[in-house]
């Protein structure tokens, strides 16, 4: 696996080695290597099934890899206790793909549930502080008692992206956010990634197929192929890889568009 000097120079804030997840006979990761550098916007790309939810959900804490290890701000996620591995997770903040929100709950109620849950907050200051995230996400201050029936694709996606920052998460997770999105609307999240990121001091591990959201939003990109992490490097150096399935991807005519609108060439 190739890397970036810049990155080099730095310990990772999420460093996964040799990890292998196997369904029954069924093997979806076998020794793959990824870190995650602070600050960065890791964009996770791959064809259908090569694992990248997986590899976020190992991570993450939801799924308990058959070998290898995790460690996540210096500590190896598999060593420690259930209470310990909640006090790491706790610093994550996760929009899963189908982000669903509570359909009974307004979106201020929604977003409110982790303050209440985990940082204890009454009712009262755990709405209000959700309406703070909920304007972070750039929402208008009357979404915050609709329902999700009552909104957009968009709009729920930046309510489900204000609930995964409800606990003030140092890593943010997203599983293709764009999913399901309008251009205009996926580009406008992308760039409500890259603020929240500079405001914030986020670390993003981004799980995609929007190759838009890679040239826009990533500082580097891992791609999985054949069951690990075939190159993770910035873009440029990732779309010069040899490889049959990055050629069709970054140089077939979605790719050609979505580098040309990235870098558009000026007229003389
Ligand atoms: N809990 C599970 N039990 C059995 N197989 C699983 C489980 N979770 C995932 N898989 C399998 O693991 C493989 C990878 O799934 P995953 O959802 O991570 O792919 P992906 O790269 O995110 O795909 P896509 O781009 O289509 O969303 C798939 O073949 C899937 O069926």
């Amino acid at each position: 696996m190739s890397t970036t000097q810049a990155t080099t120079n730095q310990a990772p804030l999420i460093r996964v080695r040799g990890l292998a997840n196997r369904f029954g006979q069924h093997s979806v990761h076998e020794d793959l290597d990824l870190d995650l550098y602070a600050g960065e916007i890791l964009g996770v790309v791959g064809g259908s099934g090569t694992g990248k939810s997986v590899l976020l959900r190992s991570i993450v804490g939801l799924l308990r890899p058959s070998a290898g290890h995790i460690e996540v701000f210096g500590e190896d996620l598999q060593r420690l206790s259930d209470s310990e591995r909640s006090r790491i997770e706790r610093r994550f903040g996760v929009l899963f793909q189908r982000g669903a929100l509570f359909t009974s709950l307004t979106l201020q109620e929604n977003v409110a549930l982790p303050l209440i849950e985990h940082a204890k907050l009454d009712r009262a200051d755990a709405e209000a502080l959700a309406r703070v995230k909920l304007a972070l996400a750039g929402l208008p201050g009357e979404a915050a008692i609709k329902y999700p029936a009552e909104l957009s694709g968009g709009m729920i996606k930046r309510a489900a992206l204000a609930r995964a920052l409800a606990l003030d998460p140092e890593v943010l997770f997203l599983d293709e956010p764009t999913a399901g999105l309008d251009p205009i609307g996926a580009a406008a999240f992308d760039r409500l990634i890259l603020t929240l990121r500079d405001a914030l001091g986020l670390s993003v591990f981004l799980v995609t197929h929007d190759l838009d959201t890679l040239y826009t939003a990533c500082d580097r990109v891992a791609v999985l192929s054949r069951r690990r992490v075939l190159v993770a490097d910035r873009l440029d150096v990732v779309a010069a890889t040899e490889d049959d399935w990055i050629h069709d991807y970054f140089h077939g005519p979605r790719g050609r568009a979505a580098q040309q609108a990235a870098h558009p060439v000026e007229d003389p």
